[in-house]
């Protein structure tokens, strides 16, 4: 027997997921596992929820060889999952994290070669999966860092000291326009589903100059890169567009997906390309494989001072796993096998 959080986001898939997590519930009792409901009416109850729940479950490295004796069960989307990816890595690392998908893009179900739109056929996965040692994937850990006019020692780079915030994403990290789609595809009420991102994108092509961001991916200088930023542990983004088809999460490094400004026509000539992954072979993008990637301000040099001349740095809100994580500058990081994963 399997003691199993399940945490529905009743949101996820406009309903879809308020269906699929009663029976993945009874589904999981019936297979005689001991399952405690987490689910709440809103995140933030659902954060704090799966932290007590995981602070309570012992580590028992001679158990955990016969299979999982604690797993966190997410019910929905790429958030929900993100949500719980956190809280295990977090609180309890030894918990094995497992899936239902039921989400809008499922991007992490897609990594994880689960059945999507089909509660029970997932749910049939998971109790296969519960009878065997869990898979270990990579994860990417963003920290926050200093502010990067602040002053720096000689030698030291910057965001060097105390991290701000650490969190942890399994799919993509965005830092260019498709972190703006992102931002602006969960502000907009209409349309519903992932044509959302199409409309999203139309918008923000209007007026698009490029954003003022630059990569370094371990200690090299990538330079400006205005319109894509795709720090991919896993391959997709958005629901299947391939953004990163080479990306393995089993590999112990990122893929760097990275395009300079470039003028609307060659933007929207590459755009469609993206959803079969063919976008890699253009020119103007750049793939780079690396286990620390720092994003900068553009007007920053790489000992963290910022070229005034230049302005402010217009960088998008930076986007992991679909979810709104912050502003750079962020240190991004490779942490190799660190989550336990049924599939
Ligand atoms: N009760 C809740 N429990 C967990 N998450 C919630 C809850 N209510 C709202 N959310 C939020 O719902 C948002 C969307 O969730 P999720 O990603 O699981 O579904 P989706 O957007 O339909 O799927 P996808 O991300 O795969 O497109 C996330 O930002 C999550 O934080």
């Amino acid at each position: 027997m399997t003691r199993i959080g399940l945490l529905v986001n009743p949101a996820a898939g406009r309903g879809r997921a308020a269906t699929a997590g009663p029976i993945a519930l009874a589904e999981l009792r019936a297979a005689g596992h001991d399952v405690v409901d987490l689910t709440e009416p809103d995140v933030t109850s659902a954060r704090r929820r799966a932290a007590a729940f995981l602070r309570e479950q012992p580590a028992d490295a001679a158990r955990e060889r016969r299979g999982p004796s604690t797993v966190l069960v997410g019910v929905g989307g790429d958030g929900v999952a993100n949500l719980a990816v956190n809280a295990i890595l977090a609180h309890a690392p030894h918990v094995a994290f497992g899936l239902v998908p039921a989400g809008t893009g499922n991007d992490t179900a897609r990594s994880l070669g689960l059945p999507r739109g089909d509660p029970v056929a997932a749910v049939a996965r998971l109790l296969g999966a519960l009878t065997r040692e869990p898979r270990r994937v990579d994860v990417g850990e963003i920290t926050a860092v200093r502010p990067s006019d602040d002053p720096v020692a000689p030698g030291e780079e910057p965001g060097d000291g105390e991290p701000v915030a650490r969190r942890y994403f399994v799919n993509v990290l965005s830092a260019g326009i498709d972190a703006a789609v992102n931002g602006r595809a969960n502000r907009i009420g209409w349309p519903k589903g992932s044509s959302r991102y199409v409309v999203a994108l139309a918008a923000e092509l209007v007026g698009f100059h490029g954003f003022d961001v630059r990569v370094v991916a371990d200690g090299r200088d990538l330079g400006p890169a205005g319109t894509l930023v795709a720090v991919a542990n896993s391959r997709s983004i958005g629901g299947g567009m391939a953004i990163a088809p080479d990306a393995d999460w089993s590999d112990g490094l990122f893929d760097v997906v990275t395009a300079p400004t470039m003028p609307r026509r060659t933007l929207l000539h590459l755009f469609p390309r993206v959803y079969g992954g063919t976008h890699v072979t253009h020119p103007v993008v750049q793939v780079v494989r690396a286990r620390e990637v720092l994003l900068l301000p553009g007007g920053t040099d790489l000992t963290g001072r910022t070229d005034r001349r230049r302005g402010p740095a217009p960088a998008p809100l930076v986007h992991a796993d679909g979810e709104p994580v912050g502003d750079v500058p962020l240190r991004l990081r490779l942490v190799a096998e660190a989550l336990r994963v049924l599939a």
